[in-house]
C-alpha cells in the first residue's frame, strides 16, 4: 500500500495529508488486499466464469498481494496431491478439517497446501498469520482471536458447507476477510439424513439394533408408529427443508411448513401449506428442523413452545443444536409432551458423554453425520441425479475450493455470506464506472489541505435509470476505498468499505439525479462533493464552498468533467497536474516544454476558461515528475496554483 501520494506544491499544499476526523484506530493493520485494483496494478475486474451449473451472482473481492514471505512448508496428508515449492507470490491455504480430495487437487494447484486436522484452537492462532485463506467444516470455530492473530494476513475464510455459525462473521468483516461457503452441495445429503432419522426414530431401530446386540429379543418393546397419514411440520423451508418436504409427501405425509420468509409458490410448488409458528408446533406429529442457527432461532424450542405441542410430538433435527433449548427436551420427553428426538445436532460438539438427552432411551442421535455422504463431499456420479439435481453435481469440496481459489484470485465469489453480492450483470455493466469512482474518491481526498478533518462526502450520480436499477453499493464503496486508503493505514475492499467508513466517522451520502440521457448508460455522471474542509487547489471549490469533483465513463475510459466550477475533460490515467492561470496564449506551451525537456510525456491535456480571465489547465502525465520540474512549473509567471495528483 502506498503510503500517501500527496505531491501538491501549491502555497498551501506542503502541508501534512488530510485527516479522517475523530479516526479511532482501525481495528487491526493492513490488509493485503484491494478488490478492484484499478490503475498501477495489471490486475483489474475479473468475472468467475465458473463451470458448473449454479445460478451466479457475484462479488469484487480481493486481489492478491502476499504477504512478506510464505515460505511454509507444503504439508499435505494426499501424497497424491501435486506439491508446490513456496514462493513469495504463492498464497497459503490451511485446510482444518476433512476436505474432498477433489477440493484438495483444486486447492494444491493453486497454492501451498497444508492439511492440518487436529489444530487447537490455539495452534490455530499460532498459525493463521501465515495463511491466505482457511477452510473449515462446523468443528473450528473462527472466532474473533483468529483474525486478530492473522495479523492481516488471512484473505478468505471458506466454510466447506452450509452453516455459517462456527465464523464470527463481524469479526471477519471488520478485518476486510471474505467469508465463502458452499450452500448447496451437500443440501440433498442433510434432507437424506433427516429423512434417515424420521424413519429409524419411528421404527426404533437404533434402540432395536443395541437391543438384539445386547443379546435380547424385545420385539413388543419398539413397537413403532407409521408416517403415513402423520402431519409433519417441516420448520424452515429453505434447501434442506424443500427436499425433506418433497420426501416426506413420498411417504404419504401430510406436510406443513413455518418459515417466515419461504415465498408462498415454492410452498405451493411443493404441496406445502405455509402456516404460523404456532399453528406447525401444535398441530404436527412429527416436527423436523431446518431453520439457522441465528439470535432469533437461538432455544426457539424450549419449555414454553414444548408446552404448546401435541402430546407426543417426535422432533428431528439435521439442523443445529442451538435451536433446542437441550435441558427442556429432556424435561419434555420425561413428561412425555415429546415422545421421541432424533438428534444430528447438539449445542456442544461433541456432548458430554453423560449428557442426558443422549442417553436418554427415547433419543436417536447421530454424530453432525448429515453432510457426510461420499456424494456430498465429492461429486455425485449419477446421470440421472446429475439431471434430476442439476445444482447438486458439485461436491463440497470442489465447491468451496473454486470459491477460495477464486477470492484468492480476485475473482468474483457467488456465495460471499459476508458481503453485498452484485449480480455479474450489473458488474459488468458497472466495471468501468467502478474505476471512475476509485479514481474521483483518490483525487478527491488529494485536494484536500492536510489538517482538515473529512467527515462528510456527498456522492451524486446523474443517470437515466430509475433508482431501483441502479445499484450503487460498489460505486460506494470504491469511492470510499479512493478516499481512505491514500491517508490511512487501512486496505479498503468492499467487504469492509461501509464498516471502515463508520468506523473513521466519514459519512458517504448518496443523491441521484435523474437526466434526460439513454438509459442503456446506467451513470451519466459521478460528483464527489467534500464539505466543511479546506482545499490545496482553491479552484476545485465550488461556489457552495464544497470540493467538488465530477467524473464520466468515455468510450470506456473515466475522465475527469468538472473540478469546482471549471469545465475540464482529462482521461484520469497516469498522473495529474492541474494549474490555474491568468488566460492568455502561450502558456500551455511553457508548461508542455518544461515537461518535453524532462522526458515527461503528457497523455492528455484540457483547458477550461472562467469569464474573468482565468484557465484551468489540466495536464495528465504518466511518469511522476521530479520535485525540481514541479517547482520550475510553480515559477512560471501568471500560473497562480498548480498541485500533482498521483491517481
Ligand atoms: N446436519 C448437517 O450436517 C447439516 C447439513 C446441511 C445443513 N445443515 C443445517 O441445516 C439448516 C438449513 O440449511 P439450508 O441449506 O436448508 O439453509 P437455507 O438457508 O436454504 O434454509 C434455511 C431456511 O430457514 C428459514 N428460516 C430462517 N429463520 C427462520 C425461523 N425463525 N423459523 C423458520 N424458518 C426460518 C429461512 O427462511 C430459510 O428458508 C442450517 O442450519 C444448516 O446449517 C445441517
Ligand atoms: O452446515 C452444514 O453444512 C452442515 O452442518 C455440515 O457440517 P460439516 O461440514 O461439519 O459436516
Amino acid at each position: 500500500m502506498a503510503s500517501s501520494s500527496i505531491k501538491a506544491i501549491s502555497s498551501s499544499a506542503l502541508t501534512a495529508s488530510p485527516k479522517l476526523s475523530q479516526v479511532p484506530p482501525p481495528p487491526s493493520k493492513p490488509y493485503l488486499l484491494s478488490f478492484l485494483h484499478t490503475t498501477s496494478n495489471p490486475i483489474s475486474l475479473k468475472l468467475s466464469h465458473s463451470h458448473n451449473l449454479r445460478s451466479h451472482s457475484f462479488l469484487i473481492t480481493n486481489v492478491i498481494k502476499t504477504a512478506e514471505s510464505s515460505s511454509d512448508t507444503y504439508v499435505s496428508k494426499s501424497s497424491q496431491l501435486p506439491k508446490q515449492p513456496s514462493s513469495d507470490s504463492t498464497p497459503t491455504i490451511l485446510v482444518s478439517e476433512k476436505l474432498g480430495e477433489a477440493g484438495l487437487h483444486v486447492l494444491g494447484g493453486f497454492g501451498n497446501l497444508e492439511c492440518a486436522y487436529d489444530l487447537s484452537h490455539e495452534e490455530l492462532c499460532a498459525k493463521i498469520s501465515t495463511c491466505d485463506a482457511l477452510i473449515v467444516r462446523s468443528g473450528t470455530k473462527v472466532t474473533r482471536q483468529v483474525f486478530e492473530a492473522a495479523k492481516g494476513r488471512l484473505k478468505v475464510v471458506g466454510r466447506a458447507g452450509v452453516g455459517i455459525d462456527n465464523v464470527d462473521l463481524q469479526a471477519a468483516t471488520e478485518y476486510g476477510c471474505l467469508v465463502v461457503n458452499a450452500p448447496t452441495a451437500n443440501t440433498v445429503a442433510a434432507a437424506e439424513h433427516g429423512i434417515a432419522l424420521l424413519t429409524a426414530m419411528s421404527r426404533n431401530v437404533a434402540q432395536a439394533d443395541a437391543s438384539i446386540k445386547a443379546g435380547k429379543w424385545q420385539r413388543n418393546k419398539y413397537i413403532g408408529v407409521s408416517l403415513v397419514g402423520k402431519t409433519l411440520a417441516v420448520m424452515g423451508l429453505g434447501k434442506v427443508g424443500s427436499e425433506v418436504a418433497r420426501r416426506a409427501k413420498g411417504l404419504g405425509m401430510h406436510v406443513i411448513s413455518h418459515d417466515p420468509y419461504a415465498p408462498a409458490d415454492r410452498a405451493r410448488a411443493i404441496g406445502v401449506d405455509l402456516v404460523s409458528f404456532e399453528q406447525a408446533i401444535g398441530t404436527a406429529d412429527f416436527i423436523s428442523l431446518h431453520m439457522p442457527l441465528t439470535p432469533t432461532t437461538s432455544k426457539v424450542f424450549n419449555d414454553k413452545t414444548f408446552a404448546m405441542m401435541k402430546k407426543g410430538v417426535r422432533i428431528i433435527n439435521v439442523a443445529r443444536g442451538g435451536v433446542i433449548d437441550e435441558d427442556a427436551l429432556v424435561r419434555a420427553l420425561d413428561s412425555g409432551i415429546v415422545a421421541q428426538a432424533a438428534l444430528d445436532v447438539f449445542e456442544e460438539e461433541p456432548p458430554s458423554k453423560d449428557s442426558k438427552l443422549v442417553q436418554h432411551e427415547n433419543v436417536t442421535v447421530t454424530p453432525h453425520l448429515g453432510a457426510s455422504t461420499k456424494e456430498a463431499q465429492a461429486r455425485l456420479i449419477s446421470p440421472t441425479l446429475i439431471k434430476t439435481f442439476e445444482r447438486y453435481i458439485e461436491g463440497v469440496a470442489i465447491e468451496i475450493a473454486e470459491a477460495v481459489v477464486g477470492a484468492l484470485k480476485g475473482e468474483l465469489s457467488a456465495t460471499a455470506v459476508n458481503a453485498p453480492m452484485v449480480s455479474s450483470e450489473v458488474l459488468a455493466e458497472l466495471s468501468p464506472y467502478v474505476v471512475l469512482a476509485e479514481k474521483l474518491g483518490k483525487l478527491a481526498v488529494q485536494l484536500v489541505a492536510g489538517g482538515s478533518g473529512i467527515k462528510s462526502v456527498r456522492v451524486v450520480y446523474k443517470s437515466a435509470r430509475h433508482p431501483d436499477d441502479l445499484d450503487t453499493r460498489l460505486l460506494r464503496a470504491m469511492i470510499t476505498k479512493g478516499i481512505i486508503e491514500p491517508i490511512s493505514a487501512s486496505f479498503i475492499n468492499l467487504v469492509n468499505a461501509d464498516f471502515i467508513a463508520k468506523d473513521k466517522g466519514l459519512r458517504i451520502s448518496e443523491e441521484r439525479v435523474a437526466v434526460d440521457t439513454s438509459p442503456e448508460c446506467p451513470v451519466a455522471s459521478i460528483q464527489v462533493h467534500i464539505s466543511n474542509v479546506e482545499s490545496k487547489f482553491a479552484s476545485c471549490v465550488s461556489e457552495n464552498g464544497n470540493i467538488s469533483i465530477e467524473g464520466k465513463v468515455k468510450y470506456g475510459k473515466p475522465h475527469l468533467t468538472l473540478l469546482g466550477s471549471f469545465g475540464v475533460d482529462v482521461s484520469l490515467e497516469g498522473n495529474l497536474i492541474l494549474c490555474r492561470q491568468v488566460d492568455h496564449p502561450g502558456m500551455i506551451g511553457k508548461v508542455g516544454n518544461i515537461l518535453g525537456t524532462e522526458n515527461v510525456n503528457v497523455n492528455f491535456m484540457s483547458v477550461g476558461r472562467t469569464v474573468q480571465k482565468k484557465a484551468i489547465m489540466a495536464i495528465g502525465v504518466d511518469e511522476e515528475p521530479k520535485e525540481e520540474l514541479l517547482n520550475k512549473i510553480g515559477k512560471v509567471p501568471d500560473i497562480e496554483e498548480f498541485v500533482f495528483l498521483k491517481l
